[in-house]
């Protein structure tokens, strides 16, 4: 497992939470490529911030946009284009060695980069194997299974489910309907520090 990409099944589910506890988890590196929206803190300083292994390395991001929204449409606004190939380039420069790269995307795997290629792309070219993040909420069910149904199709090698937040009854109908196994269940937590990240634990086969 050199090198792991957590997407979710969209914005705001926990991939942040979830990449710290599995990179203070696997004593692992962390990478955000591209991230949107920097007034209230990047998700790298979260993930410092949460994690308490010496070796850890939180790489810096290669896209830092203003604008808390879609990366192309940040990207538009500040005239830039996000491109992919310098994006798996630096993934090889960051190629683990010593440790696991954990690489968060941004939102979900249908978010756009540009005018033409989507984070799925990312997750195809950057040959990391594939977590997913899912919170269980009213309609998680379908962008699950939406999520998972893309990549099987797309022939990602996708690892498993990470879910995140309280427990439901939904979250082993996902697991049986999709096909892919539980790699562990986060729970919500009142006091998101370091004690609770260090405490999580996964079944990473
Ligand atoms: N298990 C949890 N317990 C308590 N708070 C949580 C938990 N998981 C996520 N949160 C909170 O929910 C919010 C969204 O989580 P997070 O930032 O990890 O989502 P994300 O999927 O990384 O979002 P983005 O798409 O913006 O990267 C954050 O404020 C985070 O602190
Ligand atoms: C702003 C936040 N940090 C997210 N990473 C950006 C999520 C973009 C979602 C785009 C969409 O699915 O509509
Ligand atoms: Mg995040």
């Amino acid at each position: 497992m050199d090198k792991l990409f957590i997407t979710g099944i969209g914005t705001g589910v926990g991939k942040t939470v979830t990449a710290a506890c599995v990179t203070q988890a696997l004593q692992a590196d962390y990478w955000k490529p591209v991230q949107t929206g920097l007034l209230e803190g990047t998700d790298r300083d979260t993930v410092r911030s949460l994690v308490s292994n010496d070796f850890t390395v939180c790489h810096p991001e290669l896209y830092r946009l203003k604008e808390p929204a879609s990366p192309h449409l940040a990207a538009r606004m500040e005239d830039v284009k996000i491109e992919l190939r310098p994006i798996i380039d630096q993934a090889k420069v960051y190629q683990p060695v010593l440790r696991p790269l954990v690489i968060e995307g941004a939102g979900g795997i249908m978010v756009p980069l540009n005018e033409d290629q989507f984070m799925l792309d990312m997750v195809l070219e950057i040959q990391a194997q594939v977590i997913i993040v899912a919170q269980l909420y009213l309609g998680s069910i379908n962008h699950a299974l939406l999520t998972a149904e893309l990549l099987r199709q797309k022939g990602a090698p996708v690892l498993g489910w990470i879910f995140n937040g309280p427990e439901h009854s939904n979250a082993a109908d996902i697991v049986r309907w999709s096909g892919y196994p539980l790699l562990g269940h986060i729970p919500f937590t009142a006091k998101l520090d370091k004690a609770f990240v260090k405490a999580q634990k996964f079944n990473f086969r």
